[in-house]
């Protein structure tokens, strides 16, 4: 150290000395008078650093740390078994027949997978039809899969997607009128079909992403009725918002409806107060897990979700879109992507939710040490 500099770090160091003096006598004198003085109470509050200056009293500033447990991972089946085709929309992520399936899974596994969920891709001509007759075939990939994996991982959590779209011909979550309109009726009866072929297949949980009314409570009683509620987890997408979040999902899983949209079911991005009116309503029809998706979008609706249902687990779904946009930005040198990944995803449980559907679980599994 050269002689200038140390003399300038004398001072610089005498001078901090003083700072730290001077406010402890204010701090002193404050403290005197603190019964008296609100605002001067205020000022000893105002030192916060001191109380996250470590690593580990920084972490403990988060009511909810993300743990590999939190996390499920969407799995895109197909039905050709050995189809191994990568996304181009969704960064890293493929479409997978059966025979790739437990090869790809098995390192995750053994990394600390926890649960995935599953979308069925029929892709073989023919496999569509206006009645979506695919979606709970004994032979199509989903209910093969959930077999599959209940078998080869038994510890493994099963989420069962339950919608039409992927089986349809017109690519609408339901059966349509012939004015092109849902028939709600129809479409939760057969839903609830759905949702009890996946159940009655071995998934631990079934969650239905169609929006049709009533169709909670319609796979509720269907349940209870074949004597089996006690042992299958009902988790709805009870506010899924209509917007272009859902793109490259659309790509993976061809589920982009051939007319029209989805926005009669689906609710609209400014929609606060329907949200919550789904959200009561699903509770009072027999919800287990209440979904919210997308995520980083609709952090309030997710903390609504905790308030309104303080008692059941909130679940947020990082869609596609999501995971796509931060692939991007990251790419472009915008920031950097884990650091994101782990941005958003404290956003998210910060808002109240304690389970998250990401793309991004494989890379949390190498992220996260529990
Ligand atoms: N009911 C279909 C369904 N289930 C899950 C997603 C979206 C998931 C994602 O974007 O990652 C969608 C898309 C849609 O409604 O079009
Ligand atoms: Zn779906
Ligand atoms: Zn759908």
């Amino acid at each position: 150290m050269s002689f200038s500099s140390l003399v300038s770090d004398i001072a610089f160091r005498s001078a901090e000395r003083d700072e730290v003096r001077s406010q402890v006598s204010r701090a002193k004198s404050y403290a005197s008078t603190a019964a008296t003085s609100v605002s001067i109470a205020g000022d000893i509050s105002s030192q916060l650093h001191g109380g996250y200056s470590h690593p580990l009293s920084r972490a403990w500033q988060a009511e909810r740390q993300l743990t590999k447990s939190m996390l499920i991972y969407p799995l895109f089946i197909s039905d050709q078994p050995d189809e191994e085709t990568l996304i181009p929309s969704l960064p890293n992520q493929h479409r997978r027949g059966l025979n790739k399936v437990v090869p790809y899974l098995t390192p995750l596994v053994e990394k600390g997978l926890k649960s995935v969920i599953l979308f069925g891709v029929p892709v073989a001509p023919g496999a569509k039809d206006a009645l979506g007759t695919s979606a709970d075939d004994p032979k199509g990939p989903v209910i093969k899969a959930i077999r599959l994996l209940r078998r080869t991982f038994p510890d493994l959590f099963i989420v069962a997607d339950v919608c039409l779209c992927e089986y349809t011909s017109h690519g609408h979550c339901g059966i349509l009128r012939d004015d092109g309109s849902l028939n709600n009726t129809l479409s939760v009866d057969r839903i609830s079909d759905v949702a009890m072929a996946y159940a009655t297949a071995g998934a631990h949980c079934v969650a239905p992403s169609d929006m049709n009314d009533g169709r909670i409570r319609a796979i509720k009683l269907k349940l209870i009725e074949a004597g089996i509620a006690h042992q299958v987890v009902l988790m709805s997408y009870s506010a899924k918002f209509s917007g272009c979040l859902y793109g490259p999902f659309r790509d993976a899983a061809g589920s982009c409806p051939s007319f029209g949209d989805r926005r009669c079911y689906q609710l609209p991005p400014g929609g606060r107060g329907l949200a919550r009116r789904a959200i009561t309503r699903d509770i009072n029809e027999g919800a287990d897990i209440i979904m919210v998706k997308p995520a980083s979008q609709y952090l309030d609706i997710i903390s609504d979700a905790k308030e309104i249902g303080k008692d059941l687990p909130v679940a947020a779904y990082q869609v596609s879109g999501e995971y796509a946009m931060i692939h991007a930005a990251a790419k472009a040198g915008v920031f950097d992507l884990r650091q994101m990944a782990e941005e958003a995803t404290q956003g998210i449980l910060r808002a109240g939710a304690s389970i998250v559907v990401s793309y991004f679980t494989p890379e949390f599994l190498d992220w996260l040490s529990n």
